[in-house]
């Protein structure tokens, strides 16, 4: 039967990039989503703002929600220190498959660990599952309609901390309305945006950069 896309990406990773090397892994995507097909990943453009924000904040614990492929778990997974904790979530189990065999072939399997559930209901579990009491970084990338109860999550369970950094992809392109009217009319948070680009087009989007004030 017909490969998926996420499968076809993995060839073309296995294929064009060089096992260990996440750049190559990161360029090898990029080429798939330009020239042969696109892919929701969060891209070159978006990447690089990820890139400056992860390498500023500088985390000693990390999560990712929506791992997809594991395009933006490679480019956090490779700027981490040492002994950095980094879990993202992914609910498609296939997605899962692919990702731990990108991340693998970057040579960042001991930097991250790749969960499979909802975020929902895994939120609630990273103090016992994972003994994370708060987080320093969170990007949010998974469904778009889950960016607010998410962050409300985060706060119930007490896992922001004052200056958790939160960087939310997607804010314009699909967007996320509601998340981004309660980001910026809430007094706990400071807020940035980032104005880009949906990934591999011309589309506007953008990323939304919010620190938790306690
Ligand atoms: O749903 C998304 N992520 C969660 C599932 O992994 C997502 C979707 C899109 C997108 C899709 C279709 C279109 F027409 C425009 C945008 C882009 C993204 O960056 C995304 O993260
Ligand atoms: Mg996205």
């Amino acid at each position: 039967t017909r490969s998926t896309r996420p499968q076809r990406m993995l060839k073309a990773v296995q294929k064009n990039a060089t096992k260990g090397n996440p750049e190559s892994v990161i360029s090898a995507i990029d080429y798939f989503c330009k020239h042969s097909e696109w892919a929701m990943n969060v891209g070159d453009e978006k990447g690089s703002i990820l890139d400056s924000v992860v390498t500023e904040v500088n985390p000693s614990t990390v999560l990712e929600l929506g791992t997809y492929c594991g395009y933006s778990t490679v480019r956090i997974a490779r700027l981490l220190s040492p002994g950095t904790k980094f879990i993202t979530l992914e609910f498609n189990p296939a997605n899962v498959t692919v990702a731990r065999q990108i991340i693998a072939h970057a040579g960042l399997q001991d930097k991250v660990t790749v969960v499979e559930g909802s975020s929902g209901d895994l939120i609630p579990q990273m103090k016992e599952r994972f003994g994370i009491t708060t987080f320093d970084f969170i990007f949010l990338d998974h469904w778009k309609d889950r960016y607010l109860p998410d962050i409300k999550l985060f706060e119930e369970c007490g896992l922001l901390r004052k200056g958790s950094v939160l960087l939310a992809d997607n804010v314009i392109c699909p967007g996320a309305p509601e998340y981004l009217e309660y980001v910026r009319n809430s007094p706990r948070y400071e807020n940035r945006y980032y104005p880009a680009h949906l990934e591999y087009t011309k589309v506007e989007d953008g990323l939304e950069k919010s620190v938790f004030l306690g």
